[in-house]
């Protein structure tokens, strides 16, 4: 499966990061900085579905998305269109993202940002929050309950909040017991690559708890689809190839947004 190819390069990369990281230092820098940005208050309004629109340059299942690829330009079209939150996709190998573009799309708007990425160690942590995140993935599949409990405590000693990814019923009682309060449901499923915006409809239903946040994400492309997510008392939708594939990005964005829609993009 794509997911475990991903992993394997992650440990990787990840193994390399300590070799040339102090995380005292680190640790000491975030003290310095101010404090992040309140995703889960910018896209949990409720009756209504706030749009996370995502910085996806490509992805393992269509390859490039976006051949002019301009990560601060579609920060300010997200933001000057109603965006809720941006997600940036600072994974390398396989969705061709970069560390750099958080940084730098955190110069570009006030809007709070995701790190989409697949987090599996501290250090991961410590470097979001450096590089301007006030959120991150943390994905069910990929971690055990230990180590979901321990990033999720961690992230907010960070001042990070933790979107918590699932993609079955039984990973969605694992990070309910975790104590997760932003659940992403992915409709993708990552053994075919196929969206089906159902899976939404049914861990939705398993989900009655007080407080919590719901992102429905992957394959999300018109606002028939927003007000089916609507219709399920979702609170937001996490876009990606829909924006960076459009004619009018604006247009796609307020289409989405519920700010007034486009023709033909
Ligand atoms: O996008 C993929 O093909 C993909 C493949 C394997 C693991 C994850 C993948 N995507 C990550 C995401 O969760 C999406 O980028 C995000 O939900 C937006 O999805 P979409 O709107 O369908 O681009």
């Amino acid at each position: 499966m794509i997911l475990q190819r991903i992993i394997e390069s992650k440990k990787q990369e990840v193994e390399k990061l300590k070799r040339t990281s102090d995380l005292r230092d680190m640790a000491r820098q975030i003290t310095k900085l101010p404090p992040a940005r309140d995703f889960k208050k910018a896209i949990g309004l409720p009756g209504s579905v706030s749009l996370i629109a995502e910085i996806k340059k490509a992805s393992p299942s269509k390859g490039i998305l976006c051949p002019d690829f301009d990560h601060r330009r579609l920060a300010r079209i997200y933001s000057e269109n109603g965006a809720a939150a941006i997600s940036v996709l600072t994974d390398a190998p396989f969705f061709r993202g970069h560390l750099a573009y958080l940084e730098e799309v955190r110069q570009e708007t006030e809007l709070p940002l995701l790190r989409k990425d697949f987090i599996m160690d501290p250090l991961q942590l410590y470097q979001s929050r450096l590089a301007g995140a006030d959120a991150v993935l943390l994905i069910a599949a990929v971690l055990s309950d230990e180590e979901l409990t321990q990033l999720l405590a961690l992230a907010e000693d960070l001042g990070l909040q933790a979107l918590v990814e699932v993609h079955t019923q039984e990973e969605l009682m694992r990070v309910l017991q975790a104590g997760a309060e932003i659940i992403g449901i992915n409709n993708r499923n990552l053994h075919t690559f196929d969206t089906d915006l159902v899976t939404t409809g049914t861990l939705m239903g398993l989900i009655n708890g007080p407080g919590i946040t719901v992102v429905s994400e992957s394959g999300i492309h018109n606002r028939e689809h927003i007000q089916f997510l609507n219709s399920l008392g979702v609170h937001a939708a996490l876009v990606g190839e829909a924006l960076v594939t459009a004619r009018d990005i604006g247009c796609k964005v307020r289409e989405l947004a519920g700010g007034g829609g486009c023709i033909a993009s």
